[in-house]
Order: C-alpha cells, then sequence, then structure tokens
C-alpha cells in the first residue's frame, strides 16, 4: 500500500549513538534491489528521521505506552506503534533490543505489564493466541514454526484448526501462492528446505485469512538467493491486502520493502519513519544499518 496516509512527522533525531547492529544485514546489498536509497538517489540533504511513533489516522494495531517482559522481567518500556489497514511495518534495531518481543506480546505470549494492545480497536491484552488468531491476527515466528512430523498439508489444516471443518478453498488459495507446497503437500515438513519451510510457516498462518500478519524473520537461515524471493512474496501478501508487521535483521532490504519502519534500542522507541527516509538517515545508517 501506499505510505501517503501512514506519514509519521519529521523531527530531528537527537539520541546519542549506540553499538552498531551486527546483524548480516549486508545480506541485503546482494539482492538484485537498488543499492541506494531513494534519498541518495535525488542528491538531495535526506530528510531526519522521526521520532513521532504513532500515526494520525486510524490503525488497526496500535501499541500504546507498552511495558511487558518475562515473567518480572521487563523488556519493552512504553513502546508506541501502530500499523494501519493494509500497511506494510518492519522493526529494525540491534540484537536484544526487543523487536521479537514486541510480535510475541502482540500474539500474547510474552507478560504484559502495562499500556494498551488494541487491534481493530479492541483491547487484546490477556486474550490466548488462540484468541488473538480468531480476531484476525497471524503469526509466523522465527524457530520451531512448522510441526516437522506432520505433512505440508496437516500443516495447513492446523492453521484452521480452530474451524469445525476444514477451508479446502483456503487451501487451494495457499497452493496457489506457493505452488511448490502443492507439489509437497504429501511430504512432511521437517523434510523440506528452509525457504520451503519457511512458505508452509507462512502459508498456515494466512490460512484464516488474517487482516494482519505478524512475521519474525522470515528470512533468518536462508540461502542468500533465495532472500530476494521470500521478501517478494512478502510484497504480494502486502499487495493483497495483508497488513504485514516483520522483524528483519536484514534491516536494508526490509526498510527498502517497507512502507514504514520502528527502530527498537534497549526495550524502546528510538525513530520511527517511512523506510526511505530512516535508509537516507545519517545517524539510523551509521548506528543500526552497518554505515
Ligand atoms: N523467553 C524469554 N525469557 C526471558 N528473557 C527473554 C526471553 N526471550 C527473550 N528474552 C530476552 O529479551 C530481550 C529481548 O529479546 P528479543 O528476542 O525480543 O530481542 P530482538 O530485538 O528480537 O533480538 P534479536 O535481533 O537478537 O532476535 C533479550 O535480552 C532476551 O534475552
Amino acid at each position: 500500500m501506499s505510505a501517503d496516509e501512514a506519514e509519521a512527522t519529521d523531527e530531528t533525531a537527537g539520541d546519542d549513538p549506540v553499538d552498531a547492529d551486527d546483524s548480516p544485514s549486508a545480506e541485503g546489498d546482494e539482492t538484485p534491489a537498488a543499492d541506494e536509497t531513494p534519498a541518495a538517489d535525488t542528491g538531495e540533504t535526506p530528510a531526519a528521521a522521526g521520532t513521532t511513533h504513532t500515526l494520525d489516522g486510524d490503525a488497526i494495531l496500535r501499541l500504546r505506552d507498552l511495558d511487558a517482559g518475562y515473567g518480572d522481567l521487563q523488556i519493552l518500556s512504553d513502546i508506541d506503534l501502530d500499523v494501519a489497514d493494509g500497511e506494510y511495518v518492519t522493526i529494525v534495531g540491534p540484537n536484544g533490543a526487543g523487536k521479537s518481543t514486541v510480535m510475541k506480546t502482540v500474539f500474547g505470549l510474552t507478560t504484559y505489564m502495562d499500556g494498551v494492545v488494541e487491534f481493530e480497536g479492541e483491547s487484546i491484552h490477556g486474550l490466548a493466541p488462540e484468541q488473538i488468531i480468531r480476531e484476525g491476527i497471524g503469526f509466523v515466528p522465527q524457530n520451531d514454526n512448522v510441526f516437522p512430523g506432520l505433512s505440508v498439508r496437516e500443516n495447513l489444516e492446523m492453521g484452521a484448526y480452530i474451524l469445525d471443518s476444514v477451508p479446502e478453498d483456503q487451501i487451494e488459495e495457499i497452493y496457489d501462492r506457493f505452488p511448490i507446497l502443492r507439489e509437497r503437500k504429501e511430504q512432511k515438513a521437517g523434510t523440506l528446505s528452509g525457504g520451503q519451510r519457511q512458505m508452509v510457516a507462512m502459508g498456515r498462518a494466512l490460512m484464516l485469512d488474517p487482516d494482519l500478519l505478524l512475521l519474525d524473520e522470515p528470512s533468518a537461515g536462508l540461502a542468500p538467493d533465495l532472500v530476494a524471493d521470500m521478501f517478494d512474496r512478502i510484497d504480494r501478501i502486502n499487495d493483497s491486502g495483508t497488513a504485514v508487521l516483520m522483524v528483519e535483521q536484514n534491516a536494508k532490504e526490509a526498510l527498502r520493502r517497507c512502507d514504514r519502519g520502528y527502530v527498537l534500542v534497549n526495550g524502546e522507541n528510538r525513530y520511527t519513519d517511512r523506510g526511505e527516509v530512516l535508509l537516507g538517515d545519517e545517524d539510523v545508517r551509521k548506528d543500526f544499518l552497518g554505515g
């Protein structure tokens, strides 16, 4: 979707530098995508990345002043984050910044401590993952995201286990989206390649046709030549109307693709802006994108 209605206010960033992300963000440079950011292409001085983390308009996902963690251990402090209907939002930041914890908190898998977690106008904190799925959120975790002993088709069926019967038309849609899964439908998921397993995991999360898809490092573990293909598939999922909230170590490529990005540091918001603005911001590049 267009980022026009998802505009974050530009303000001058004035935070102290932190350690550079040692994630393999350079992988993004190996993809066929443009090497330079749009801001750099213009030859104009790039806009400074914004530090306003909320949208003016409606958002389907709305986090406000969110504190969360694991047991007594607080990881997230005062997180603000929005995803508009149909928007593609990426969270980047150093290792341990709390990116996955944000996703898991939305999906009810952490200890909620304080703040707002709203989806489509309703508070969802305190709901179990099964209820959150019913609300219209799909989640693809980074690890253990398929049932290895089940076939591809059985894995997809598991994505619709809350329904009384298997939605055959939806399974066909998933096969149309990922044709290799139709070919391998009887194969045990544990015997698939990493890229194919990731397709099964995404297919399962799409079985109930969610309004919002949470993707935790979908390119992790993929060979470099498969990374661009995975990002293309995510683009197409988003183009078909599903909002995407994605955590990615492959930060440059993720920011090139998304509408807006959030930079998290130490469990707190640092920058929020359109992906191309974050890519064009000298401090963001130096501190979080490996220069
Ligand atoms: N189940 C857990 N129990 C206790 N602490 C946890 C748990 N999961 C994560 N943490 C801690 O929470 C902090 C944030 O972890 P999180 O995985 O959200 O970071 P991240 O930004 O996604 O990092 P990475 O880029 O390395 O995946 C880390 O200090 C981590 O050790």
